[in-house]
């Protein structure tokens, strides 16, 4: 829960030029009128100047510095998936050139200021004022690129589920289409997607269901093929490391109807292949029984008809101790 707090937290990232702007604009709304000598007068203006600019942008760069969590804090399953879509190495180089950054523009305003200090005309005055802009925006402008990488990062972050990981959970897994969706909608207060189409859930999905004093979490999965991590897309892979990273219990759905797009050999392969290697606390749970031919699984499930989903409750519900899995 923690980690995504962290998540949600992140301030919006500013390009480059919304950065500067923002500092030169209030820097430009400062006057100074209460000096009858001009060049103090424009010597305290200049400062302020400065002082606004650099406090505006360092206030803004050490708050992303800050609020962007540091990868190795995060839990597994938020560092995988980050890592599977960005590359980490450049999270890191990006967050670090953006707090040497924050330092130089330290740096230069400290120069700036000591020499407006010495400034003998309004001419030389102003001439530091414009050393000043122009060395910062320079400075700015070379973490553009970084920026938009980080603003990228942040809006996927923001994007990623909010996993309790105190709460007793269940993650849906199984081959494309099986019913996975359904049964997270049946089960909890989540309202169904319609899913036409295999590969319609395209990442991790959460749904509470509310038992007596208890929340109980269950995760659906994106569809997942009887293949190699490395052959797998990007969706695929974001079902494995939930499976592989979330604690909990899984739910592999079978689906033995005339509609099931796999083979029940597919299936098995792929459930033993999750049992043995990634989570062998599986539960086997055969869907669709309102139009399938025959019942092979010890429990057996519809989302269609009346207590269709009471097998599989009384074990979620119930806390049955099952002999179900095996
Ligand atoms: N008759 C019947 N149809 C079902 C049942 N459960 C799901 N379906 C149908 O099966 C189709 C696929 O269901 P989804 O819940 O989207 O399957 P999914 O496993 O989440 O699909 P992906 O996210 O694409 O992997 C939909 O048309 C559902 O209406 C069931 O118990 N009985």
């Amino acid at each position: 829960m923690l980690q995504v707090r962290m998540l949600l937290r992140i301030p919006t990232v500013l390009r480059s030029q919304e950065l500067i702007d923002k500092a030169f604009s209030r820097a430009s709304r400062i006057e100074e009128p209460y000096f009858p000598d001009k060049i103090e007068r424009i010597r305290k203006e200049v400062q302020d100047r400065i002082s606004t600019i650099e406090s505006i942008s360092r206030s803004f760069l050490d708050r992303l510095v800050k609020k962007f969590p540091s990868i190795n804090n995060l839990h597994p399953f938020y560092s995988s998936l980050i890592d599977l879509m960005f590359d980490i190495d450049q999270y890191k180089i990006s967050l670090s050139k953006i707090d040497r950054t924050s330092q130089m523009i330290e740096q230069i305003s400290g120069e700036h200021i000591r020499r407006l200090k010495a400034a003998k005309t309004v001419e030389d005055a102003n001439r530091i004022m414009r050393s000043y802009y122009g060395r910062f925006a320079s400075l700015v402008h070379e973490i553009d690129q970084d920026l938009l990488f980080l603003g990228k990062c942040r809006d996927y972050m923001k994007k990623i589920p909010d996993i309790d990981v105190n709460l007793r959970t269940y993650i849906i897994a199984g081959m494309p289409n099986v019913g996975k969706s359904s049964l997270l909608a049946a089960l909890t207060t989540k309202k169904p997607e319609i899913a036409p189409y295999p590969f319609t859930t395209k990442s991790v999905i959460i749904g509470i269901a509310e038992h007596g004093y208890e929340r109980i979490q269950f995760i659906d999965t994106p569809g997942i093929l009887d293949r190699d991590f490395d052959e797998m897309n990007q969706i695929e892979k974001n079902a494995v490391l939930a499976l592989r990273h979330i604690k909990g219990t899984v739910i592999f759905l079978f689906d033995y109807s005339d509609q099931s797009l796999y083979d029940p050999e597919m299936q098995e392969h792929l459930y033993q292949q999750i049992r043995e290697h990634i989570n062998p606390d599986i539960i086997r749970v055969q869907t669709k029984m309102d139009i399938s031919r025959e019942k092979r699984e010890k429990i057996a499930i519809s989302v269609n008809s009346e207590g269709g989903l009471d097998p599989l409750k009384a074990i979620i519900f119930g806390r049955a101790d099952d002999d179900v899995r095996r």
